[in-house]
């Protein structure tokens, strides 16, 4: 059996939401290859306490705001390095921190811009998490049958004005005309914010409609057997064979449904945290937490392993 090694890992992100790699120092494994600062837990360390210590050491900063994210396995082969390893790793956001970034073990630095990663190689193991951090932590999902399309236009704008950066169009009740005219009305106020729009439809829809994107249904995503070219594609999903096969197909990301009781769906009771957690657990796409969300569940979905939130009603309520 390889050895099992916990490692603490710290992704420093600034308000503007880039984060931090840095390059593996000489004469250590992997060496050159990019990673989030971090290191191996010592024992009678929590990964809290070997995160701060670790950030004393390789950066000479001290975290002030740290959040849990996930926990990461993967199994390291001997290339590389010395020996063949299992890591464990317990990833953390940190937000704030006290002292000037210094480059304590010789390393290079690159904050990166989420949606645009401009060093390589990343780390092996880090490839879920380089891509779940190019999504935004709040999803928007459009919903103008209840609320009518000019209060939605109007909460739209002052959304994207909030800084929304992914917005997904499911108004099945539209016909063909109507959606071409909503669709217009939607993209051109989301480019100038760069916010992704992402059609609740069939792909070859969303890319004549001049979507960046499509939104799959749980029908849609299980009749897929390969992920459409050149669209973000994400899928909603509500138990743990539909999760595989978004995952198995490469999708961008899932959105898993209900995890709290919604107006939506009055007779599901939600699938709760805990599950919602357990169904993420080792999973490699990024997934939304769905149904009865509101802005302050963010960090609390994060903390269970999903990027974030989508939201259908409370986003538009917010002033
Ligand atoms: N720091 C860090 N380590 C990662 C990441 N992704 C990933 O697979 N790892 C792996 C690489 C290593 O096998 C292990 C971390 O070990 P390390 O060599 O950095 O540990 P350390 O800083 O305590 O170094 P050392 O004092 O033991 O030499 O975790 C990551 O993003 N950051
Ligand atoms: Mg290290």
């Amino acid at each position: 059996m390889t050895k099992l090694v916990q490692v603490a890992v710290a992704i420093l992100i600034r308000p503007n939401c880039e984060y931090l790699l840095a390059s593996r120092p000489n004469g250590k494994g992997w060496a050159g290859w990019w990673e989030f600062p971090g290191g191996k837990i010592e024992s009678g360390e929590t990964p809290e306490n070997a995160l701060i210590r670790e950030s004393q050491e390789e950066l000479g900063i001290t975290p002030t705001q740290i959040q849990p994210w996930i926990k990461r396995r993967y199994d390291y082969p001997a290339t590389h390095d010395a020996e063949a390893k299992t890591v464990l790793l317990h990833f953390f956001f940190v937000h704030a921190w006290q002292g000037e970034l210094q480059a304590r073990e010789g390393q290079q630095f690159a904050w990166q811009h989420p949606r645009t990663l401009n060093v390589s190689p990343v780390l092996p193991a880090n490839a879920p998490i380089m891509q779940a951090l190019s999504l935004p932590p709040v999803y928007a999902i459009s919903n103008i049958q209840e609320m009518g399309e000019h209060a939605f236009l109007q909460a739209l704008k002052q959304q994207l004005d909030h800084g929304l950066q992914l917005l997904q169009i499911r108004e099945s009740q539209l016909d063909d005309a109507a959606l071409a005219k909503l669709s217009e009305e939607v993209l051109q106020p989301c480019a100038p914010y760069d916010c992704r729009c992402l059609l609740n439809g069939s792909p070859e829809q969303a890319l004549q409609l001049g979507y960046h994107g499509v939104h799959l249904n749980s029908q849609r995503l299980m009749a897929l057997t390969q992920k459409p070219d050149n669209l973000l594609v994400g899928a909603s999903c509500h138990n743990r064979v539909e999760l595989a096969q978004a995952q198995s197909l490469q999708l961008d990301f899932a959105m898993l449904s209900p995890v709290l009781p919604t107006k939506s769906h009055p007779e599901a009771t939600g699938l709760g945290w805990e599950q919602f957690g357990e169904m993420l657990s080792g999973l490699e796409i990024p997934v939304y937490a769905l149904g009865g969300m509101h802005f302050e569940h963010v960090s609390h979905a994060q903390s269970c392993g999903a990027r974030g939130i989508a939201m259908q009603r409370a986003i538009w309520e917010q002033q």
